[in-house]
């Protein structure tokens, strides 16, 4: 059903589309190059999602014109949120998910599980509190949109299937590492045509498991999708890892700890046995699950008292957690800033000038678009090191964020496993997204004190924080105002 140019409603704004939209199945593809909107025209694209216009490019970030001062409050964390509705559906009874995220993410994995035949229930009209039943596992089809999570959690579930399960996903998905786990699958006994997206897999009710060597230095993702619903596999689930070291390997624990406290056994490479995980077969004990507040989104807040010698705040902050977000704290101090921990509020205070850092983010490579934010602004050179796989994330993160930090006047190289980047004056320009949630944010975090700074594509923050817009203007306040 295509949508011909004209008046449009677009995020409760009046929109005149000069160009023309399509929409392809669920998604409203972009085509237009023009649009005009509160009587200006914008070069840019209108992008989508469910099947609704939701955004408008461009976006001019607020610049700060005075240190910023604000608490912010964060919704919860993607990766829990996923981790937890999986081990909800796979799980002996029903579970309640609290504080989940509402997001493209999160909402996509929900759209998948209900599909597959799990009942997901917001509770009391709460669209952050869910009742999940699981229920027989059947047919579907499954749209993992830009997920990590989705693309490579939902297979080993659909295995547990009765019946025909297709993925598919947004095109720059097609091109994210996904064969390694579907090989892995097919070495657990599991019927699987394709090798990426779109792929389908043949689900009989119930997987052989066993023991599979897979080299995981792509992606944590696919020890972690293989361990989730490992419990319910016939023989559970062994994996070695064999290449170079693995990513995200908090990630990993967080899967491990949501294992472990829904009473599923599990043996990790710290029990003794190097680079190897086990997980035995047994019920899945259903769980309350209580979502923290997603401490990698806090990070873009937290940068706009690094970069601005403000103070900003985040509550509920955990005092001990597996989200790689809790890194950014040491990354602060380490730069130049104070940030301190007390009754679960964190808070970061600006120095006049931040210091620039050489750090390994390789355990914590989702931090890796905020931290060259802050080195872009540093008065001292940056070395980012260990985040060759990030080539792999939403969009090739390093050849992204090297392409628009210098379009903005940067002097950024990109190393074979990271980025070098040396301070220089940043100019007024436009900063794209690539459909990359944190290179909107980051290009958020540089436009608080670059004046002109127009982000392509904001909306594309909604995979994991909608409204990220609103959020960041209102810590803003009066002083944000649009340069
Ligand atoms: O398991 C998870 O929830 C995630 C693992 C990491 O993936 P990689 O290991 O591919 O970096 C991380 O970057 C991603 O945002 C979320
Ligand atoms: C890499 C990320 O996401 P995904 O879960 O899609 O891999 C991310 O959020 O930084």
């Amino acid at each position: 059903m295509p949508a011909h140019h004209g008046q449009h409603r677009v995020g409760g704004r009046d929109v005149v589309v000069l160009g023309r939209l399509a929409r392809t199945g669920a998604r409203l593809v972009d085509r237009v190059q023009f649009h005009r909107q509160q009587g200006r025209v914008h070069r840019g694209r209108i992008s989508a999602a469910h099947g609704t216009i939701v955004r408008v490019s461009l976006w001019r970030a607020p610049l700060a014109e005075s240190p910023v001062h604000a608490t912010v409050t964060l919704p919860g964390s993607k990766s829990i949120t996923n981790r937890a509705l999986i081990l909800a559906a796979i799980a002996a009874g029903p579970s309640t998910v609290t504080g989940a995220l509402r997001s493209r993410d999160t909402d996509l994995m929900i759209d998948a599980l209900r599909a597959l035949g799990v009942g997901i229930d917001e509770v009391d009209g709460s669209p952050t509190t869910l009742r999940v039943t699981p229920g027989p596992l059947g047919a579907a089809t499954v749209d993992c949109g830009l997920a990590g999570t989705v693309m490579r959690f939902l297979p080993p579930v659909a295995a547990l299937a009765d019946g025909l399960v297709s993925f598919d996903g947004d095109e720059q998905a097609r091109t994210r590492p996904l064969g390694t786990i579907l090989e892995a699958l097919r070495g657990l006994g599991v019927s699987i045509d394709g090798d990426g997206l779109p792929f389908a897999v043949t689900g009989h009710g119930a997987v052989a498991g066993g023991e599979v060597t897979i080299d995981a230095s792509g992606s944590s993702q696919f020890v972690s999708g293989l361990l989730l619903s490992a419990a319910r596999f016939e023989r559970g689930v062994t994996v070695h890892h064999d290449g170079t070291s693995v990513p995200s390997m908090p990630h990993i624990d967080m899967t491990v700890e949501m294992l472990r406290a829904a009473g599923v056994r599990v043996q990790t490479p710290a029990d003794g046995e190097a680079n190897t995980w086990r997980v035995w077969a047994g019920p899945v004990t259903a769980v309350d699950w209580v979502v923290e507040p997603d401490l990698s989104n806090a990070t873009p807040f937290l940068s706009a008292a690094a970069v601005t010698a403000g103070t900003v705040s985040v509550p509920l902050w955990p005092s001990s957690t597996t989200q790689p977000g809790d890194a950014i704290r040491g990354i602060l101090t380490e730069m130049g800033c104070t940030v301190s921990l007390h009754d679960s509020l964190l808070t970061v205070t600006g120095p006049t000038t931040l210091r620039g850092i050489d750090v390994d983010l390789h355990d914590v490579g989702e931090l890796t678009p905020t931290v060259a934010a802050l080195a872009a602004l540093a008065d001292s050179p940056s070395t980012l090191r260990g985040i060759a796989h990030l080539r792999g994330h939403e969009t090739d993160r390093l050849a992204a964020l090297s392409a628009e930090i210098n379009g903005l006047g940067g002097a950024v190289t990109e190393t074979e496993d990271g980025l070098r980047i040396e301070p220089r004056r940043l100019h007024a320009g436009t900063w794209r997204s690539y459909a990359d949630h944190r290179m909107a944010t980051a290009g958020a975090i540089l436009g608080l004190v670059v004046p002109g700074v127009d982000i392509d594509d904001v909306g594309t923050t909604a995979k994991t924080l909608p409204g990220f817009e609103k959020l960041w203007e209102t810590m803003l306040g009066p002083i944000g105002a649009p340069s």
